[in-house]
């Protein structure tokens, strides 16, 4: 792997306020340009893996390495806005930083929502608000996303749509994606990786191909082909066969001792 942005060896974390551990041993890299999406269920530490990524969270034990002077843009999973506090979607663009015109303009457009920029923030649907965040995370240019369940709450259309903006967003910056996703099933087609968490990183491997799944192609009528991919981890299925398949190996990492109790596929 090229230089990882982000690396974490050996990570075990608390839940706050507790000597419970969160995450335990977890082994994560994410090299420049990579898309890395990280499922699990409810619970199972994928925020507080973020959390540590970033270094807002210290690990009781390994550690996290970042590249000196990266440059991280963050889409956080719930942003509260007073609603009834007028404020337009520029403004919101300078907080807390403020930033110019051309800076705020092109960070819209680059997010889809050029045209937002004089509404008010408490006018706008799930689906526009998520651009505005996204918007408000490409400023300053970084070198790698980390998007917090950024699809939470957006219906399946608004979903595909997302995706595909992140995937153009990637190929016109070059900056690399780390994905937090509840859905087991349903991820972003274009992810490099997908890290399967629960409290330890559980499995991981690529996404699988959406083709092979005729009822869920129907299910979004063609539009979520190349975008979405359906991802299957049963833990009681044969490896051998998937040898002639490289694009849908993926790898056990570890067991806890009660398994992992998320069968999805
Ligand atoms: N502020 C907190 N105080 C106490 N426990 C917490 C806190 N935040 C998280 N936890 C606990 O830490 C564990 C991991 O939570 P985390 O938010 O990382 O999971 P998650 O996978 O992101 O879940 P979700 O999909 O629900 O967002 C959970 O058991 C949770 O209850």
């Amino acid at each position: 792997m090229k230089t990882a942005l982000i690396a974490a060896q050996g990570l075990t974390v608390d839940r706050p306020g507790s000597r419970e551990a969160a995450l335990t041993n977890v082994d994560f890299a994410i090299a420049p340009g990579e898309i890395v999406t990280v499922v699990g269920p409810n619970g199972s530490g994928k925020s507080t893996l973020i959390r540590a990524l970033l270094g807002n969270l210290a690990p009781r034990e390994g550690k996290v390495t970042r590249r000196p002077g990266l440059r991280i843009g963050y889409v956080p999973q719930r942003v509260q806005i007073e609603q009834s506090i007028p404020m337009t979607v520029r403004r919101f663009l300078s907080l807390p930083r403020r930033i110019g015109n051309d800076e705020a303009a092109a960070a819209l457009t680059r997010a889809g929502v050029g045209d937002l920029s004089d509404r008010s923030i408490g006018a706008l649907s799930g689906g526009q608000f998520q651009r505005v965040l996204l918007a408000r995370a490409l400023l300053g240019d970084p070198q790698i996303l980390v998007l917090d369940e950024p699809t939470q709450g957006l219906d399946q259309p608004g979903i595909v749509a997302f995706y595909q903006l992140i995937e153009q967003v990637r190929a016109e910056t070059g900056a690399a994606i780390l994905m937090v996703s509840h859905d087991l099933l349903v991820v972003m087609r274009a992810s490099d990786r997908v890290i399967c968490l629960n409290g330890h990183v559980c499995c991981e491997g690529t996404p699988q191909s959406v083709g092979s799944a005729p009822e869920y192609l129907a299910l979004f009528g063609g539009r979520g082909e190349g975008t979405l991919a359906l991802y299957q981890h049963q833990h009681n299925h044969d490896h051998d066969h998937l040898h002639d398949h490289p694009s849908q190996v993926h790898r056990h990492v570890q067991h806890s001792p009660d398994g992992c109790n998320h069968n999805a596929g």
